[in-house]
């Protein structure tokens, strides 16, 4: 497998040449485009001069290299070569090795040393210090700095350009290889060939097909142990992306199969290898499911402290009559009288030490958080104020949602400082959280909004830093999609019916007319029909087909444009980023009517898409240490060129809301455009103004749980556009997708016997808070 030095690879194209200058060099992505003074090629190529591009490792001019790769025909720059690997070539004469080693590649090497190590160490100096950098120590007058500098930058360098080689054999090209060497350095060759798999694990985006391509060409056998056990991992990581916590040992058994090709009548080879890594900790199997340790923990955790923070009672009751007597004090000063659920919510959560608040829209959730606050300030005769508190920590309320702009809805409409999970914990990358069980929150009442978006995981991350007597309220809308990552807490929360719950069903809101609460009331209780779908103050219904769908959609924008509303109030959410009248197309369409290409406006192409200033665009991760969050909205602020800044890089900056985040290419990923947002990534957001396309092309992704969500997303303004019978069939569709959890088994079995949903409610109507003022 591995080629000599000097000798070119046969079958694949190549130049040799020697570089004359650098055109273009991206250090962050390590991607450079230089001119090559060609000297020998097997391509059927002419000139003495070729253009040459590609991620590299430290390429140096005036040094000659072999260069591996493919000609290309480039519009506006002609014939390039697109190179997929290259090594250097090491001079064999004594003035050559002089020139290489006094080359700016060797820092604080001059001619006078080199020539001190050529002449001591010959011409094979080079591969002698490869194998043992020892020798250099008797080269005469040589510093002990020097040469182990020199002895780590050969290594570095030939390190990398081997790995390469090596991995363009099975078509894996210079940027994974920059990972692939990254991650594992001179190690990198004896990995892939023991356990190619191991790359599927460590090196995010290394396909398991390839490895399994590498394993076969170096002989692993189909049924070799590291082929099943990586077949095994692989399936289990792969259904995380479907929300899954573990799966069934028979389902896993046959994903495994499939993906392996193992025969049925050799299955035994993957129970086997499972029980072997169940033994070795490597997944879990609990009563017949397969589990990845982390998914196992996280439920086990999530239920075990739970439970610790449950069973520790509260320290003082409140009675009935003061209850209702406070909240007949907040109804006054709120000059409104909360509903017989309301006051139950409120006074079961200040009885409780965990509670479940759940509701649609409209239906009082933020009133009741104001009304539990309010009364807690009350009773325990403490200020609301966190200005009234000589440190943060003696603040008894926190406020906290699993994204920045649910985080910033609870904080206006509640009036109090609200944080995001991951900024409450204090998230330092993958180190994990500052706040845990060693070092608690501080605190009294723990208030967690947008519950429902909360996977396993972070539940786990957020309970274990709960201290005991903390009282939490979880409030939620559990017809709303599930969480993004694995699990569904809330859900199955409601399904164990071992919390207390309140449910909030009757509609406030719907009271001041509000078409779009009463619609996502008749889509939850099933009672949705055509005519449903009238025209009205807040709504309305445009009938189009997917092939006007652009047209209908910006002649809206135009409309509302026209009458001088603010583009950045109207949010476009459809369901998938492909088809016609899919995201990507929309979002096109869109930058081309707000924000559209001229002579002044800076823009850069990633990826064949177009950002430009002033484009509105939306974060697609967490990027904690420069507080900018999954679902973010924000706006191109600047786009800077590589001489224009000191870090000689190109640079984009985006403007959030309280916040500048600065991108360099490689993180160029981590946003899209927003003018345009899928329905996912709209979950914890509203927006004033919401147009909604429905076609039937979007077919299988037409859910009622998808549908309400985005329906629930418009407060003041909702426009569907489509096929009035894909969104009637869309909202009697029940999302089937059923994910495996075991949290619901996690909980009853550790809660049994612990009576925690006893109510303290008023006896029926016969008092009311008039009563007691
Ligand atoms: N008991 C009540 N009497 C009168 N108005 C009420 C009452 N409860 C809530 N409202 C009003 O109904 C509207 C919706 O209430 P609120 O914002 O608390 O609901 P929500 O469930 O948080 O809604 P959403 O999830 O849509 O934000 C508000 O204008 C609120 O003032």
């Amino acid at each position: 497998m591995e080629m000599s030095q000097q000798q070119s690879n046969e079958e694949q194209g190549y130049i040799k040449g020697e570089i004359v200058n650098t055109i273009f060099n991206n250090e962050a992505e390590h991607f450079s485009i230089v001119k090559i003074k060609v000297q020998e090629t097997n391509e059927d190529f002419k000139e003495k001069e070729i253009v040459a591009k590609g991620y590299f490792s430290n390429l140096h001019e005036q040094t000659t290299y072999y260069f591996y790769g493919e000609f290309e025909r480039h519009v506006r720059f002609g014939t390039q070569y697109k190179v997929s690997s290259y090594k250097t070539i090491i001079p064999d004469t004594k003035d050559g090795l002089v020139a290489y080693l006094s080359s700016d590649l060797f820092y604080g090497i001059g001619e006078k040393t080199a020539e001190r190590i050529v002449g001591y160490l010959g011409e094979t100096a080079i591969s002698k210090i490869l194998n043992d950098s020892n020798v250099l120590k008797d080269v005469p007058g040589l510093k002990k700095e020097t040469a182990e500098r020199l002895a780590a930058s050969l290594k570095e360098n030939q390190g990398f350009e081997h790995v390469a080689v090596y991995l363009s054999n099975y078509g894996v090209g210079l940027k994974m290889a920059q990972n692939v060497y990254q991650k594992y350095k001179e190690e990198a060759i004896e990995i892939l060939e023991k356990d190619p798999y191991q790359y599927v694990f460590d090196i995010e985006g290394f396909g398991f097909r390839t490895a399994d391509e590498i394993a076969r060409q170096n002989g692993l056998s189909l049924t070799h142990p590291n082929r099943i056990g990586a077949g095994c991992i692989y399936v289990l990581q792969r259904s995380i992306q479907e929300g899954h916590v573990f799966l069934p040992m028979d389902l896993c058994v046959d994903q495994v199969m499939g993906l392996l090709a193992v025969h049925p009548a050799e299955q035994s080879i993957i129970t086997d290898r499972l029980e072997e890594l169940n033994t070795e900790k490597k997944l879990i199997i609990y009563e017949g499911n397969v589990y990845l340790p982390t998914l196992y923990y996280a439920e086990d955790g999530f239920a075990s402290n739970l439970k610790r923070i449950i069973t520790k009672p509260l320290e003082e009751e409140t009675s009935l009559a003061e209850m209702l007597k406070i909240t007949g004090q907040i109804e006054e000063a709120e000059v409104l009288s909360y509903g017989k659920e309301q006051f139950s919510a409120i006074n079961q959560s200040l009885h409780s030490k965990i509670m479940i608040l759940t509701g649609g829209p409209g239906t009082g959730k933020t009133t009741v958080i104001k009304g539990i606050l309010k009364a807690y300030a009350a009773i325990h005769q403490v200020s609301l104020d966190p200005k009234d508190y000589e440190s943060k920590s003696d603040y008894p309320f926190i406020l906290t949602a699993p994204t920045g702009r649910a985080a910033k809805r609870l904080n206006e409409s509640t009036g109090l400082p609200a944080l995001t999970i991951h900024r409450l914990l204090g998230w330092n990358g993958s180190n994990g959280f500052d706040k845990d069980e060693q070092e608690q929150l501080s605190g009294k009442i723990l208030i967690v909004d947008e519950f429902s978006m909360v996977d396993i995981w972070l539940a786990n991350s957020l309970f274990k830093a709960i201290p005991d007597d903390m009282q939490v309220l979880l409030v939620g809308d559990e017809d709303q999609l599930p969480s993004v990552g694995p699990g569904q807490v809330l859900s199955d929360l409601l399904k164990s019916n071992l919390l207390p719950l309140v449910s909030l069903s009757e509609v406030y809101r719907q009271k001041e007319g509000s078409k779009i609460i009463q619609l996502a009331h008749e889509i939850k209780n099933d009672t949705c029909s055509a005519g449903s779908l009238a025209n009205d103050k807040d709504f309305s219904f445009i009938a189009c087909f997917e092939h006007h769908m652009i047209h209908v959609i910006t002649s809206i924008y135009k409309k509302a444009l026209d009458k001088g509303l603010d583009a950045r109030d109207i949010q476009v959410l459809a369901p998938m980023y492909r088809s016609q009248a899919g995201i990507t197309m929309i979002n096109k369409e869109l930058q081309q009517l707000i924000n559209p290409k001229t002579k002044r406006r800076r823009e850069i192409k990633f990826n064949d898409v177009t950002y430009r200033v002033g484009d509105k665009v939306i974060q697609l991760v967490n990027q904690p240490e420069d507080g900018v969050y999954n679902g973010d909205i924000g706006e191109i602020a600047a786009i800077f060129k590589e001489d224009e800044n000191k870090e000689n890089v190109e640079q984009l900056v985006i403007t959030f809301e309280d916040r500048e985040v600065v991108y360099v290419r490689k993180d160029y990923v981590n946003f899209t455009h927003a003018y345009c947002i899928s329905i996912h990534k709209s979950q914890g957001s509203e927006f004033p103004i919401v147009i909604l396309p429905v076609v039937s092309t979007y077919n299988r992704m037409l859910r009622k749980n998808l549908l309400y969500t985005a329906i629930t997303r418009s407060k003041e303004s909702l426009i569907i556009c489509g096929e009035e019978q894909a969104f009637l069939r869309g909202i009697q569709t029940k999302d089937t997708n059923k994910r495996f959890t075991s949290l619901k088994e996690q909980l009853t079995e550790r809660l049994q016997g612990i009576s925690l949903t006893e109510m303290k409610e008023p006896e029926e109507q016969e008092i009311s808070p008039y009563d007691f003022m």
